[in-house]
């Protein structure tokens, strides 16, 4: 395919320190997952990916881990077609911290919502779960987007993240639309 008809989409990856943003994304791109934990400063990684029979070339920016005074700066609105916000379900705080990321890039763009993907991670370790999933589901209703468990581990529904982010951003941009509109989370 040549580069001209291949579609580009820049994804960001947020939520809080520690809940499996590098993992998923490890996942996805290298299908590996290590136990160990190292701490992202931000990493850009691209692959192509087949949705809907299209082929897009994504660029996925794994980000450092957030907390409730962490700004939301221009990397992650200018230019971003759509995010992935992750918290892991044993961890009540990283779900709490959602919604004010959520937030906080809805008021740095000035739109009323953003292209997204709620993912409730390491949905293997039900034993130390702390959110359900109830509840996970219902914050994406509130915020009219899709939810969903997955694990980088055990590699459950690590695709299927990235074709609902995918989903997401398509369900927003016009026929022929390279970058993202200007009315909505961008800043070009
Ligand atoms: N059980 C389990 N552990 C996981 C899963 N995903 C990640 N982990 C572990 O959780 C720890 C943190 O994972 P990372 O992927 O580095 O988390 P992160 O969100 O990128 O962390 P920051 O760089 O601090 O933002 C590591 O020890 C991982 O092995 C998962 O699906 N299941």
């Amino acid at each position: 395919m040549s580069g001209d008809s291949l579609k580009r989409r820049k994804i960001a990856v947020l939520g809080s320190r520690s809940v499996g943003k590098s993992s998923l994304v490890k996942q996805f791109i290298e299908n590996q997952f290590m136990d160990a934990y190292y701490p992202t400063i931000e990493s850009t990684f691209a692959k192509t990916v087949t949705y809907k029979g299209i082929e897009y070339e994504c660029h996925i920016i794994d980000t450092a881990g957030q907390d409730e005074y962490s700004p939301v700066n221009a990397q992650h609105a200018i230019g971003i077609h759509g995010y992935i916000l992750v918290y892991s379900i044993a961890s009540r705080n990283s779900f709490d911290m959602i919604q004010i990321i959520y937030d906080k890039i809805v008021d740095f763009c000035g739109v009323t919502d953003i292209p997204c993907v709620i993912v409730g991670s390491k949905c293997d370790l039900s034993q130390s779960r702390q959110v359900q999933s109830s509840e996970g589901q219902k914050l994406g209703q509130k915020n009219g987007a899709p939810w969903v468990e997955a694990s980088a581990k055990e590699n459950i529904n690590v695709g299927k993240v990235f074709d609902l982010c995918l989903q997401e951003i398509e369900k927003r941009t016009t026929p022929n639309q390279v970058e993202p509109q200007a009315n909505r989370c961008v800043v070009m």
